[in-house]
């Protein structure tokens, strides 16, 4: 075996970085150290003179630095020891050896917000990919219940009879239509075959554009109304309310009834049973049903899942990660693999700070290094038993009675739910190998498929908590993710060139926003479940390092209020006449000025160690101080008020834009990266805090030069006028927002409000 490994585990080396990350967490500690003596000489003073000491200053800046510094140290636990995984798919073919059913999970929600055209390029990109077509199943769940989106995959499928023995015949690299009818025909590709074949070869990409163009056609301009009406198959959507129908399943295409030459892989539709008598737990919960559903059809001992706008960029992609499935000695290794989530639409510079590729690089691999990537939510491939909460030791054997921590078969059949096939599938999934036979007639299972998608389907069984994806928190893909570290299993990061796959990002303010704000609350949800990593490591089997590393992402709402409050000491300090940073003329100043340097370095630096650019670094940089006091701030206070009792929290689908459809990226925005408003109350914190500043820095001028600071030894100094300056450059969108117009402006409504909050703020500056 060793001969022709699979994969090859790489530790990366970062020795410099390691001083680096020690430089930093020093001049924190100095500045810590520094904060706490001249608190202490300060009160000593105070009790000499007999008068109250006013430090509250003081020792707000020290909490706010001590949980910067924690942050810092949980970065560096995450950095330290990054890995990469390589991957060789070309000796998995020459091994020859049977390759593992695959089940292919594409979520889709709402037509509007993710065109059906999207979706569509997404489904014939995972059609199309290098596998054996009967090893393939494609299920879309439509959480929208839409006769448009049914209507787009039905008309995809008789497409993809084209389509799909096309890119496999010619190596198309990218299959996803969009792209590869935008790119024009690849060079190199008729280079080498001789005239004849070559004129067939463009006539017949003449012809497949032409019927491309047709399918978008006939999807965007498609008649819904009388669509339902007047087609048979569309019957059941005529009726039908999103939020309250039964279960519509029905078979696109059965491979098995495809003629030799021209198989692909069957294609599913799927909307599940929705009942406002059930929560339906959003993507977590399509997720379930897609798992049982699929069990009861083909049953592969492994799944892939993708966001509807996510396609597949490297033909290869699922033998990349065979390779890491396959490809250890023993599989605790990948108990799932993850590709990173990289974008196509991606703006130049990272306007929105969204495409987190210094995350992934940094963060991603570190994880890597610990106990595996976390679970992404799109592009990951699980190992259906895993989903089943099977832990790694119990694997190879269903044991009649439970071992160490592993539920007996009598106590897992009670936990999927009784039905029977179900239960059968499952059975043969926990205790056989990968190379379980798919049960070939899809069209006499479907009424079982419809059982266990029923609403009620989970009452009393352990979906959504041991089992399947996990609910309680709208950032499903972290909480399950930890739950299957939790159980012992560690996880694979694949990387491959070209990327496996490619997804949107959102771009404008609100989007981009909305999104983070979404993350932030469901993080928030797992820090206050009884999921939360601490309580993993303590009782489960996340390992220590890997706790820590989990808490980097999921403090992300903690953050705001502690950033809000720093940010504030230094808008405070100039209305105040006071300060809370040493003066230049003092010693202690140089602390917080080399930190302020390094840490900026160094963040710069691992932009350049990316290969991005400094505009990249600024970008990320600025969106951070944004983020925070907007996204998660918000997010901080809804789980806070979710936790009271006085209100909700909801999965908000980030629109998608139709790029795929016109081919080119691009949006209808002048000018795409400049930041948009719109009256969400996730503006108003920032927008105050942009206004705050701006007057701060005002009236600390007019002190300046009115000469009031020279009376008064405790006013502010350099370093307060650096803070607010500073906050100033960050939220700068959000400054000329302020007198910008149409959808570049903060609408007046926001300003307002933000104006108020700096109203009710001013006051307590005396
Ligand atoms: O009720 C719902 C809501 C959403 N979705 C699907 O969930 C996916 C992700 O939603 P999207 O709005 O695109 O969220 P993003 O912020 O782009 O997604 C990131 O973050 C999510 C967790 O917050 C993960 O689930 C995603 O995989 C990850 O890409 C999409 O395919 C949706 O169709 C559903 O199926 N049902
Ligand atoms: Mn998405």
């Amino acid at each position: 075996m060793a001969s022709a490994k699979l994969q090859e585990r790489v530790p990366i080396r970062r020795t410099a970085w390691k001083l680096a990350d020690l430089v930093v967490l020093s001049l924190l500690l100095a500045l810590l150290a520094h904060r706490a003596t001249s608190l202490l000489q300060g009160s000593a003073a105070a009790a000499a003179a007999a008068a109250a000491p006013r430090c509250w200053l003081a020792v707000t800046a020290l909490v706010c630095e001590a949980w910067f510094t924690l942050l810092w140290l949980l970065n560096m636990n995450c950095k330290w020891s990054p890995v990469r995984f390589e991957t060789c798919p070309g000796r998995l073919l020459q091994r020859g050896d049977e390759l593992p059913a695959v089940d292919v999970f594409v979520t889709t929600a709402d037509p509007e917000l993710e065109p059906p055209v999207v979706t569509v390029n997404t489904v014939l990109s995972l059609l199309a990919l290098d596998y054996p077509s009967g090893k393939l199943a494609c299920y879309v769940s439509d959480d929208g219940c839409s006769a448009l989106t049914f209507y787009a995959l039905r008309e995809a499928a008789i497409f993809a009879r084209l389509w799909v023995p096309f890119c496999r015949r010619h190596d198309v690299p990218v299959r996803a239509p969009f792209v590869y009818f935008s790119s024009g025909p690849e060079p190199g590709m008729e280079d080498d075959q001789e005239f004849s074949r070559e004129w067939t070869f463009i006539k017949l990409l003449a012809l497949l554009q032409n019927e491309y163009e047709k399918l978008v056609d006939r999807i965007e301009n498609a008649e819904v109304s009388s669509l339902v009406r007047s087609d048979n198959e569309l019957a059941d959507f005529f009726s039908a309310d999103r939020k309250n129908h039964p279960t519509i399943i029905k078979v696109m295409w059965d491979n098995s009834k495809s003629r030799t030459g021209e198989e692909f892989p069957s294609l599913i539709y799927v909307s599940r049973e929705k009942s406002p008598k059930f929560h339906h737990n959003y993507k977590a919960g399509a997720m379930n049903v897609l798992t049982r559903v699929s069990a009861v059809l083909t049953n592969a001992p492994v799944m892939l899942n993708v966001d509807c706008d996510m396609f597949a960029n490297n033909a290869q992609a699922i033998l990349h990660a065979m390779c890491l499935l396959l490809g250890f000695d023993d599989e605790v290794h990948s108990g799932f693999v993850q590709a990173p989530q990289i974008f196509y639409n991606a703006l130049q510079d990272d306007p929105f700070g969204n495409q987190t590729e210094v995350m992934y690089k940094k963060l991603g691999y570190g994880f890597a290094g610990i106990q595996g990537i976390y679970y992404n939510g799109t592009g990951c491939f699980h190992r259906r038993k895993v989903i089943y909460g099977v832990s790694p030791d119990c694997s190879t054997h269903v044991k009649p009675r439970r071992t160490k921590g592993s539920p007996s078969w009598e106590e897992l059949k009670v936990k999927l739910g009784s039905q029977k096939e179900l239960t059968e599938s499952a059975r043969s999934i926990i205790s056989g190998d990968m190379l379980a036979v798919p049960i070939v007639d899809l069209s006499s299972r479907i009424e079982v498929a419809i059982e266990v998608s029923a609403s009620s389907y989970e009452n009393n069984t352990s979906w959504g908590q041991e089992i399947g994806w996990v609910y309680g928190s709208t950032t499903e893909d972290i909480l399950t993710g930890q739950r299957i570290h939790a159980a012992g299993w560690k996880s694979a990061l694949m990387n491959t060139n070209p990327p496996a796959f490619l997804g949107s990002a959102p771009t404008g303010g609100p989007a981009s926003l909305t999104q983070y704000k979404r993350w932030a609350t469901g993080l928030f949800e797992i820090l206050l479940s009884r999921n939360n990593p601490i309580l993993l490591s303590l009782c489960k089997r996340l390992q220590f390092r890997q706790c820590l590393a989990y808490l980097v992402i999921d403090v992300w709402p903690l953050r705001a209020p502690f950033e809000l409050c720093y940010s504030l000491l230094g808008p405070y300090c100039l209305l105040a006449n006071r300060s809370f940073l040493p003066k230049s003329s003092e010693p202690g100043f140089s602390i917080p000025l080399a930190l302020f340097l390094a840490y900026n370095i160094y963040n710069f630096l691992e932009y350049m160690d990316c290969r991005l650019s400094a505009r990249a670094w600024w970008n990320n940089q600025r969106m951070q101080r944004i983020i925070s006091s907007s996204a998660w701030l918000l997010a901080f206070l809804t789980v806070i008020l979710k936790t009271l009792g006085l209100s909700e929290t909801v999965f908000e689908v980030t629109r998608k834009d139709k790029s795929a459809s016109n081919g080119d990226g691009s949006t209808n925005e002048a000018d795409p990266g400049r930041f948009t408003f719109d009256s969400s109350p996730v503006f108003i914190p920032a927008a105050a805090l942009a206004i705050l500043n701006v007057v701060a820095i005002a009236v600390g001028a007019w002190r300046v030069v009115a000469g009031a600071v020279e009376g008064k030894p405790g006013g502010p100094g350099v370093g307060e006028f650096v803070c607010c300056s500073w906050l100033v450059l960050c939220l700068w969108p959000f400054v000329t927002g302020l007198l910008g117009k149409g959808s570049y402006g903060i609408p007046w409504s926001v300003k307002l409000k933000a104006g108020l909050l700096v109203a009710a703020f001013v006051p307590f500056c005396r």
